[in-house]
């Protein structure tokens, strides 16, 4: 499987301080910053869109994986893609359009992901997962950081690690020290995290343990 990277959810962060927030975690060790859309459609709640990640863009050069949580995704490639997103992951239920969307992403020099919610059968992403450069299988319902970690969704993640041993896939909802192991067991390799990392004392111990627990698990 491959390496381990940690994704800080930056919902758990300061929203009027957002630029330091990142700093913060990439300095704690973050991989990736992973940046929640929502359009209080597709989930319900509403958080941030293109005009942010395109003023993050002047202050960082991370990483930034961007999780649209919205209605009709391929409304918003365009805007993205201009504002410096690294990696645009929609939701299979969001679109029937997959695979050309998958190619209209890649083709505005994005990588592409595909998420899947908690009722949501792998099978139903099992050959798309092979086309696309990242997977993300929720362990909460979409929505709202602090939620309760989904220990089922994680049969999913199996299914998708023995079909794709070099996939990037990601697990993302209620990660946390207590629930890590077997996130790693099941073949996870891409951590999002909010409030586990955010409200740590020591948030680079808490990405040190998540980045030790994934890599050991691999090895
Ligand atoms: O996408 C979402 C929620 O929809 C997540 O990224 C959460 O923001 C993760 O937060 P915690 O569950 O780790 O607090």
């Amino acid at each position: 499987m491959p390496s381990a990277k940690i994704a800080p959810s930056l919902l758990s962060g300061d929203f009027a301080n957002l630029a330091n927030e990142c700093q913060r975690m990439l300095k704690d060790g973050a991989d990736y910053l992973h940046m929640d859309v929502m359009d209080g459609h597709f989930v319900p709640n509403l958080t941030i869109g293109a005009p942010v990640i395109k003023s993050l863009r002047k202050h960082t050069d991370a990483f930034l994986d961007c999780h649209l949580m919205v209605a009709e995704p391929e409304r918003w490639v365009d805007d993205f893609a201009a504002a410096g997103t690294n990696l645009f992951m929609f939701h299979y239920e969001a679109t029937k359009h997959h695979e050309a969307l998958i190619e209209r992403i890649r083709n505005h020099g994005m990588k592409a992901g595909i998420a899947i919610k908690p009722k949501t059968p792998v099978d139903a992403i099992l050959s798309l997962a092979g086309q696309v450069d990242m997977v993300l299988v929720m362990t909460v319902e979409p929505g709202f950081g602090g939620q309760k970690f989904m220990v089922d969704c994680l049969s999913k993640v199996r299914a998708l690690r023995q079909a794709y041993p070099d996939l990037d896939i990601e697990v993302d909802g209620g990660l946390d020290l207590t629930n890590i192991d077997e996130a790693a067991e099941a073949g996870a390799n891409v951590i999002v995290a909010g409030t586990s990392i955010f409200k740590a004392d020591k948030p680079a111990e808490v990405i040190a343990t998540f980045r030790n627990t994934i890599n050991a698990a691999s090895a």
